[in-house]
Protein backbone atom coordinates (compact mmCIF):
# COMPACT_ATOMS: atom_id res chain seq x y z
CA UNK A 1 0.00 0.00 0.00
CA UNK A 2 1.26 3.65 -0.89
CA UNK A 3 1.94 6.17 2.20
CA UNK A 4 -0.71 8.12 0.89
CA UNK A 5 -3.06 5.51 1.56
CA UNK A 6 -4.05 4.67 -1.87
CA UNK A 7 -3.91 0.63 -2.33
CA UNK A 8 -2.34 -0.01 -5.18
CA UNK A 9 0.76 1.88 -6.62
CA UNK A 10 3.75 4.21 -5.25
CA UNK A 11 2.20 7.15 -3.05
CA UNK A 12 1.36 10.35 -5.59
CA UNK A 13 2.79 12.87 -3.22
CA UNK A 14 4.24 12.54 0.53
CA UNK A 15 4.17 14.54 3.07
CA UNK A 16 5.82 17.85 3.30
CA UNK A 17 7.22 17.28 -0.38
CA UNK A 18 5.63 20.31 -2.17
CA UNK A 19 7.87 22.44 -3.47
CA UNK A 20 11.12 20.36 -2.56
CA UNK A 21 13.47 19.70 -5.01
CA UNK A 22 15.49 16.87 -3.30
CA UNK A 23 15.05 13.53 -5.14
CA UNK A 24 16.53 10.01 -3.20
CA UNK A 25 19.30 9.55 -5.81
CA UNK A 26 20.45 13.14 -5.92
CA UNK A 27 20.12 13.71 -2.45
CA UNK A 28 22.76 10.79 -2.08
CA UNK A 29 24.72 11.38 -5.64
CA UNK A 30 23.71 7.71 -6.77
CA UNK A 31 24.89 8.51 -10.49
CA UNK A 32 27.85 9.66 -9.63
CA UNK A 33 28.62 7.23 -7.01
CA UNK A 34 27.34 4.29 -9.41
CA UNK A 35 29.38 5.32 -11.87
CA UNK A 36 32.61 4.82 -9.98
CA UNK A 37 32.69 0.86 -10.16
CA UNK A 38 35.21 0.49 -13.45
CA UNK A 39 36.83 -3.39 -13.42
CA UNK A 40 39.99 -3.40 -15.11
CA UNK A 41 39.34 -7.01 -16.12
CA UNK A 42 36.57 -9.61 -17.06
CA UNK A 43 36.83 -10.84 -13.82
CA UNK A 44 33.68 -11.51 -12.32
CA UNK A 45 35.12 -10.96 -8.52
CA UNK A 46 36.65 -7.93 -9.61
CA UNK A 47 33.36 -5.94 -9.35
CA UNK A 48 33.48 -7.10 -5.40
CA UNK A 49 36.75 -6.10 -4.77
CA UNK A 50 36.47 -2.35 -5.87
CA UNK A 51 33.01 -2.15 -4.11
CA UNK A 52 34.81 -3.08 -1.07
CA UNK A 53 37.26 -0.78 -0.50
CA UNK A 54 35.29 2.05 -2.03
CA UNK A 55 33.23 1.17 1.18
CA UNK A 56 35.92 1.28 3.05
CA UNK A 57 37.56 4.48 2.35
CA UNK A 58 33.88 5.86 3.03
CA UNK A 59 33.82 4.58 6.27
CA UNK A 60 37.45 5.59 6.57
CA UNK A 61 36.18 9.14 5.95
CA UNK A 62 33.33 9.19 8.14
CA UNK A 63 36.17 7.89 10.91
CA UNK A 64 38.26 10.67 10.26
CA UNK A 65 35.71 13.44 10.97
CA UNK A 66 34.23 11.84 13.86
CA UNK A 67 37.19 11.39 15.25
CA UNK A 68 38.43 15.18 14.63
CA UNK A 69 34.99 15.90 16.45
CA UNK A 70 36.38 13.86 19.60
CA UNK A 71 39.58 15.51 19.16
CA UNK A 72 38.06 19.10 19.07
CA UNK A 73 36.21 17.54 22.68
CA UNK A 74 38.19 16.84 24.15
CA UNK A 75 40.38 20.14 23.81
CA UNK A 76 37.44 21.93 24.97
CA UNK A 77 36.63 19.30 28.14
CA UNK A 78 33.65 18.34 26.87
CA UNK A 79 34.00 14.56 27.27
CA UNK A 80 30.78 13.77 27.36
CA UNK A 81 30.77 14.39 23.87
CA UNK A 82 33.90 12.91 22.91
CA UNK A 83 32.45 9.64 24.50
CA UNK A 84 29.08 9.59 22.43
CA UNK A 85 31.49 9.98 19.25
CA UNK A 86 33.71 7.22 19.98
CA UNK A 87 30.86 5.13 20.43
CA UNK A 88 30.15 5.59 17.17
CA UNK A 89 33.84 5.00 15.61
CA UNK A 90 33.97 1.54 17.64
CA UNK A 91 30.69 0.43 15.83
CA UNK A 92 32.37 1.64 12.44
CA UNK A 93 35.41 -0.05 13.64
CA UNK A 94 33.32 -3.49 14.08
CA UNK A 95 31.80 -3.11 10.67
CA UNK A 96 35.23 -2.65 8.92
CA UNK A 97 36.19 -6.24 10.58
CA UNK A 98 33.13 -7.67 9.77
CA UNK A 99 33.09 -6.81 6.21
CA UNK A 100 36.28 -8.48 5.57
CA UNK A 101 33.83 -11.94 5.66
CA UNK A 102 32.49 -10.78 2.82
CA UNK A 103 36.07 -10.68 0.09
CA UNK A 104 37.37 -14.07 2.03
CA UNK A 105 34.14 -15.44 0.12
CA UNK A 106 36.39 -14.86 -3.01
CA UNK A 107 38.61 -17.67 -4.08
CA UNK A 108 42.52 -17.09 -4.13
CA UNK A 109 42.22 -18.63 -7.75
CA UNK A 110 39.18 -16.23 -8.62
CA UNK A 111 41.32 -13.53 -7.38
CA UNK A 112 44.55 -14.15 -9.64
CA UNK A 113 42.33 -13.75 -12.50
CA UNK A 114 42.71 -9.93 -11.84
CA UNK A 115 45.70 -9.44 -9.34
CA UNK A 116 48.22 -9.04 -12.05
CA UNK A 117 46.33 -5.80 -13.21
CA UNK A 118 46.08 -4.24 -9.61
CA UNK A 119 50.27 -4.12 -9.08
CA UNK A 120 51.98 -1.54 -8.46
CA UNK A 121 48.58 -0.42 -6.32
CA UNK A 122 47.84 -1.50 -2.88
CA UNK A 123 46.15 -0.79 0.38
CA UNK A 124 49.53 0.75 1.12
CA UNK A 125 48.56 4.06 -1.08
CA UNK A 126 45.53 4.88 1.02
CA UNK A 127 45.73 8.20 2.00
CA UNK A 128 42.82 7.70 4.13
CA UNK A 129 44.34 5.05 6.18
CA UNK A 130 47.45 6.63 7.05
CA UNK A 131 45.49 9.80 7.75
CA UNK A 132 43.76 7.59 10.44
CA UNK A 133 46.92 6.36 11.98
CA UNK A 134 48.39 9.89 12.14
CA UNK A 135 45.62 11.49 14.01
CA UNK A 136 45.39 8.40 16.26
CA UNK A 137 49.39 9.25 16.82
CA UNK A 138 51.23 6.77 15.28
CA UNK A 139 53.24 9.03 13.03
CA UNK A 140 55.90 6.94 10.47
CA UNK A 141 56.78 9.72 8.30
CA UNK A 142 58.92 7.23 6.14
CA UNK A 143 55.21 6.86 4.43
CA UNK A 144 55.18 9.68 3.05
CA UNK A 145 57.93 8.48 0.55
CA UNK A 146 55.16 5.77 -0.32
CA UNK A 147 52.71 8.07 -1.82
CA UNK A 148 54.75 9.58 -4.53
CA UNK A 149 51.83 8.56 -7.10
CA UNK A 150 49.21 10.97 -4.82
CA UNK A 151 48.30 14.04 -5.84
CA UNK A 152 49.51 17.44 -3.96
CA UNK A 153 46.32 18.09 -2.66
CA UNK A 154 46.56 14.46 -0.89
CA UNK A 155 50.30 14.94 0.29
CA UNK A 156 48.93 18.27 1.77
CA UNK A 157 46.71 15.97 3.82
CA UNK A 158 49.11 13.58 5.03
CA UNK A 159 51.65 16.61 5.87
CA UNK A 160 48.92 18.83 7.67
CA UNK A 161 48.06 15.10 9.52
CA UNK A 162 52.07 15.20 10.82
CA UNK A 163 51.70 18.46 12.06
CA UNK A 164 48.36 18.51 13.62
CA UNK A 165 47.66 17.36 17.35
CA UNK A 166 46.86 13.88 17.76
CA UNK A 167 44.21 12.05 19.97
CA UNK A 168 46.76 11.29 22.67
CA UNK A 169 47.46 15.43 22.78
CA UNK A 170 43.71 16.29 23.33
CA UNK A 171 43.70 13.47 25.77
CA UNK A 172 46.86 15.03 27.36
CA UNK A 173 45.28 18.50 27.49
CA UNK A 174 41.61 17.13 29.17
CA UNK A 175 43.97 15.75 31.59
CA UNK A 176 46.05 18.82 32.55
CA UNK A 177 42.29 20.99 32.65
CA UNK A 178 42.05 18.80 35.45
CA UNK A 179 44.80 19.95 37.11
CA UNK A 180 46.85 16.08 36.67
CA UNK A 181 50.55 17.05 35.38
CA UNK A 182 51.27 15.76 31.71
CA UNK A 183 54.88 15.84 31.47
CA UNK A 184 57.00 12.54 30.19
CA UNK A 185 57.64 12.06 33.94
CA UNK A 186 54.42 12.59 35.48
CA UNK A 187 52.13 11.43 32.76
CA UNK A 188 52.14 7.87 34.17
CA UNK A 189 51.68 8.88 37.93
CA UNK A 190 48.35 10.79 36.39
CA UNK A 191 47.15 7.84 34.22
CA UNK A 192 47.23 5.59 37.63
CA UNK A 193 45.67 8.71 39.72
CA UNK A 194 42.74 8.63 37.19
CA UNK A 195 42.58 4.63 37.45
CA UNK A 196 42.53 4.78 41.29
CA UNK A 197 40.32 7.50 41.81
CA UNK A 198 37.08 6.81 39.90
CA UNK A 199 35.16 8.75 42.19
CA UNK A 200 36.68 12.39 40.97
CA UNK A 201 37.78 11.06 37.50
CA UNK A 202 35.65 8.41 36.28
CA UNK A 203 34.87 10.37 33.19
CA UNK A 204 38.76 10.73 32.47
CA UNK A 205 39.18 7.04 33.00
CA UNK A 206 36.12 6.28 30.79
CA UNK A 207 37.43 7.95 27.93
CA UNK A 208 40.93 6.35 28.51
CA UNK A 209 39.09 3.30 27.89
CA UNK A 210 37.72 4.94 24.75
CA UNK A 211 40.85 5.24 23.16
CA UNK A 212 42.01 1.99 24.48
CA UNK A 213 39.00 0.46 22.46
CA UNK A 214 39.81 2.58 19.47
CA UNK A 215 43.50 1.30 19.63
CA UNK A 216 42.24 -2.35 19.92
CA UNK A 217 39.31 -2.38 17.23
CA UNK A 218 42.60 -1.32 14.78
CA UNK A 219 44.57 -3.71 15.64
CA UNK A 220 42.04 -6.25 15.05
CA UNK A 221 41.38 -5.17 12.16
CA UNK A 222 45.28 -5.20 11.30
CA UNK A 223 45.18 -8.90 12.54
CA UNK A 224 41.92 -9.75 10.72
CA UNK A 225 43.49 -8.44 7.44
CA UNK A 226 46.87 -10.12 7.37
CA UNK A 227 44.63 -13.60 8.13
CA UNK A 228 42.84 -13.08 4.88
CA UNK A 229 45.70 -11.96 2.96
CA UNK A 230 47.82 -14.88 4.24
CA UNK A 231 44.23 -16.98 2.72
CA UNK A 232 44.60 -15.06 -0.38
CA UNK A 233 48.10 -14.99 -1.10
CA UNK A 234 49.89 -17.02 1.03
CA UNK A 235 53.74 -15.88 1.22
CA UNK A 236 53.92 -14.19 -1.83
CA UNK A 237 54.78 -10.95 -1.87
CA UNK A 238 52.59 -7.84 -1.93
CA UNK A 239 51.98 -5.93 -5.23
CA UNK A 240 53.04 -2.78 -3.30
CA UNK A 241 56.52 -4.39 -2.54
CA UNK A 242 56.51 -5.42 0.32
CA UNK A 243 56.97 -8.84 2.07
CA UNK A 244 53.34 -9.21 2.16
CA UNK A 245 52.01 -11.34 5.52
CA UNK A 246 55.62 -10.75 7.09
CA UNK A 247 55.39 -6.56 6.61
CA UNK A 248 51.61 -7.02 7.52
CA UNK A 249 52.11 -9.65 10.84
CA UNK A 250 54.75 -6.76 12.10
CA UNK A 251 52.36 -3.84 11.72
CA UNK A 252 49.67 -5.92 13.85
CA UNK A 253 51.55 -5.28 16.86
CA UNK A 254 51.61 -1.69 16.62
CA UNK A 255 49.71 0.78 19.41
CA UNK A 256 48.33 4.34 18.82
CA UNK A 257 48.46 4.81 22.71
CA UNK A 258 51.41 3.26 24.05
CA UNK A 259 50.91 4.33 28.09
CA UNK A 260 47.45 3.12 28.30
CA UNK A 261 48.54 -0.50 27.49
CA UNK A 262 51.85 0.03 30.04
CA UNK A 263 49.98 1.38 32.25
CA UNK A 264 48.06 -1.85 32.61
CA UNK A 265 51.39 -3.64 34.60
CA UNK A 266 50.61 -0.70 37.30
CA UNK A 267 47.03 -1.88 37.70
C1 LIG B 1 42.32 -9.94 -1.35
C2 LIG B 1 42.32 -9.04 -0.41
C3 LIG B 1 43.56 -8.33 0.05
C4 LIG B 1 44.86 -8.70 -0.05
C5 LIG B 1 45.45 -9.99 -0.63
C6 LIG B 1 45.64 -7.64 0.54
C7 LIG B 1 47.01 -7.64 0.62
C8 LIG B 1 47.77 -6.66 1.14
C9 LIG B 1 49.21 -6.65 1.22
C10 LIG B 1 50.10 -7.78 0.73
C11 LIG B 1 49.59 -5.49 1.79
C12 LIG B 1 51.02 -5.02 2.05
C13 LIG B 1 51.41 -3.98 1.01
C14 LIG B 1 51.84 -4.61 -0.28
O1 LIG B 1 53.03 -4.91 -0.42
O2 LIG B 1 50.98 -4.80 -1.17
C15 LIG B 1 48.39 -4.76 2.10
C16 LIG B 1 48.36 -3.53 2.72
C17 LIG B 1 47.21 -2.87 3.04
N1 LIG B 1 45.93 -3.23 2.72
FE1 LIG B 1 45.37 -4.92 1.85
N2 LIG B 1 44.80 -6.67 0.97
C18 LIG B 1 43.52 -7.04 0.70
C19 LIG B 1 42.37 -6.32 0.98
C20 LIG B 1 42.33 -5.11 1.60
C21 LIG B 1 41.14 -4.37 1.91
C22 LIG B 1 39.70 -4.81 1.64
C23 LIG B 1 41.53 -3.22 2.48
C24 LIG B 1 40.61 -2.15 2.95
C25 LIG B 1 40.84 -0.89 2.77
C26 LIG B 1 42.96 -3.22 2.55
C27 LIG B 1 43.74 -2.22 3.06
C28 LIG B 1 45.10 -2.27 3.18
C29 LIG B 1 45.86 -1.25 3.86
C30 LIG B 1 45.32 0.00 4.53
C31 LIG B 1 47.20 -1.63 3.77
C32 LIG B 1 48.40 -0.90 4.38
C33 LIG B 1 48.67 -1.51 5.73
C34 LIG B 1 49.89 -0.96 6.42
O3 LIG B 1 50.80 -0.41 5.79
O4 LIG B 1 49.94 -1.11 7.66
N3 LIG B 1 43.41 -4.38 2.00
N4 LIG B 1 47.31 -5.49 1.71
N1 LIG C 1 48.21 -5.80 -2.05
C1 LIG C 1 47.35 -6.86 -2.55
C2 LIG C 1 46.44 -6.31 -3.61
C3 LIG C 1 45.38 -5.56 -2.94
O1 LIG C 1 44.79 -6.08 -2.04
C4 LIG C 1 45.04 -4.20 -3.35
C5 LIG C 1 45.35 -3.77 -4.63
C6 LIG C 1 44.95 -2.52 -5.05
C7 LIG C 1 44.23 -1.69 -4.21
C8 LIG C 1 43.93 -2.13 -2.93
C9 LIG C 1 44.33 -3.38 -2.49
N2 LIG C 1 43.98 -3.75 -1.23
C10 LIG C 1 44.79 -3.94 -0.18
O2 LIG C 1 45.99 -4.01 -0.19
C11 LIG C 1 48.15 -8.04 -3.06
O3 LIG C 1 49.36 -8.05 -2.91
O4 LIG C 1 47.54 -8.97 -3.56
Amino acid sequence: MGIDGDASGPPRRQFGEEGGRLSYGGYLRLPELLAQQQPQSQAPDELLFITIHQVYELWFKLLLHELEGAREAMFAGELWKARQLFKRVHAVERVLIEQVEVLETMTPQDFMEFRAKLAPASGFQSVQFRELEFLSGLRDERYLGSFRHVSDEELARLRRRLAEPTLWDAYLTALSQRGLPVSDDEIMTSLLAVARNRGSYDDLWQLAEDLLTHDETAALWRMRHVQMVERQIGTKSGTGGSTGAPYLRGRARLHYFPLLWELRAWL
